[in-house]
């Protein structure tokens, strides 16, 4: 079984080429390849599909509308085998991983997702890095809530961006204290407001164009970047600042990505790396069919 390894601002996946969807990506079996230890390790998977080929193997009911069955499908697993229907980070890499290895022969094509169509154009590519951007569709606002995260209250607006987020602006937060945070515990959040859970994103206000943001996301755990969560921030954090539109540079602990909403609709700029490639192990990948489950 081939795979790569590649991260958008060090938000982190396993990549599993597998168009005719051959593999059964059980919750366990995505866990086992995103363990830091016992595997390869990565925030998630990215399966590689057509998505006529997801929806024939029954792991789609039906292609999103705006996806062709011809068209690329971004099978997105959570690092605890959970499936979201997102990932801002993921398409990136993903459109830059179908560029450097052929399987997309141009720079503008569409990425299929959970959430629906997401254009891609990827601005530069070679083996190692790419530059992409996104369409990554409505930003739609769920109205106010609070969470609790790292000791402490936020409140922020719930965004629904095809995946949930409450993206909490603290017109006080510095980025020194945001660096501080420990971020190890999973927040508490409104479960009415939030019925599949939630990422939840605290951020500095809007100064000079940028913000800084650090995310706990659903299913993994903190991380050092969400591309989702980036837009959510930047929808939040403009309309702390009385706007609706305008371009955000989101800083994270990966690095940073440059959003753009305007009339409701965002675009997400940022880069990828390919770092590895390879084989998965048959043995090791037999042997999870055996092991205790985790
Ligand atoms: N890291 C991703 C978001 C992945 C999904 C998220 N954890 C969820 O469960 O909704 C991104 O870059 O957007």
């Amino acid at each position: 079984m081939d795979f790569s390894k590649g991260h958008g601002t060090e938000n982190d996946f396993v990549v599993l080429p597998d168009p005719d969807v051959r593999l059964d990506l059980r919750a366990d079996r995505v866990a086992a390849l995103c363990d830091r230890r016992a595997g390869i390790g990565g925030d998630g998977v990215l399966r590689v599909a057509r998505t006529g080929a997801l929806v024939a193997a029954g792991v789609l009911d039906a292609a999103p509308s705006g996806v062709g069955d011809d068209d690329w499908f971004m099978d997105y697993r959570n690092a605890d085998g959970s499936i979201a229907e997102m990932c801002g980070n993921g398409v990136r890499v993903f459109a830059h991983y179908l560029r450097a290895s052929g399987l997309a022969s141009t720079d503008e094509f569409v990425v299929g997702s959970r959430a629906g169509a997401r254009p891609v154009t990827v601005h530069h590519c070679d083996a190692t890095t790419g530059e992409v951007t996104v369409g990554m569709g409505e930003v739609r606002e769920l109205g106010t809530s609070t969470a609790t995260l790292a000791g402490l209250d936020w409140t922020g607006l719930g965004i629904d961006v095809g995946n949930p987020h409450l993206a909490c602006v603290s017109e006080t937060l510095t980025a020194a204290q945001l660096a501080a945070l420990d971020l190890t515990a999973a927040p508490t959040f409104d479960r009415d407001l939030f019925p599949h859970g939630v990422n939840v994103e605290v951020l500095t206000p809007l100064v000079d164009g940028a913000v800084d943001m650090r995310v706990f996301e659903r299913g993994v755990g903190e991380t050092r970047s969400c591309g989702t969560g980036t837009v959510a921030a930047a929808a939040a954090a403009l309309r702390a600042a009385d706007r609706a539109d305008g371009e955000v540079r989101v800083r994270v602990l990966g690095g940073e990505v440059r959003v753009t909403i305007r009339d409701g609709v965002a675009q997400l700029r940022g880069p990828s790396v390919l770092v590895a490639s390879g084989q998965v192990d048959d043995a090791w990948w037999a042997a999870l069919d055996t092991a205790p489950a985790r």
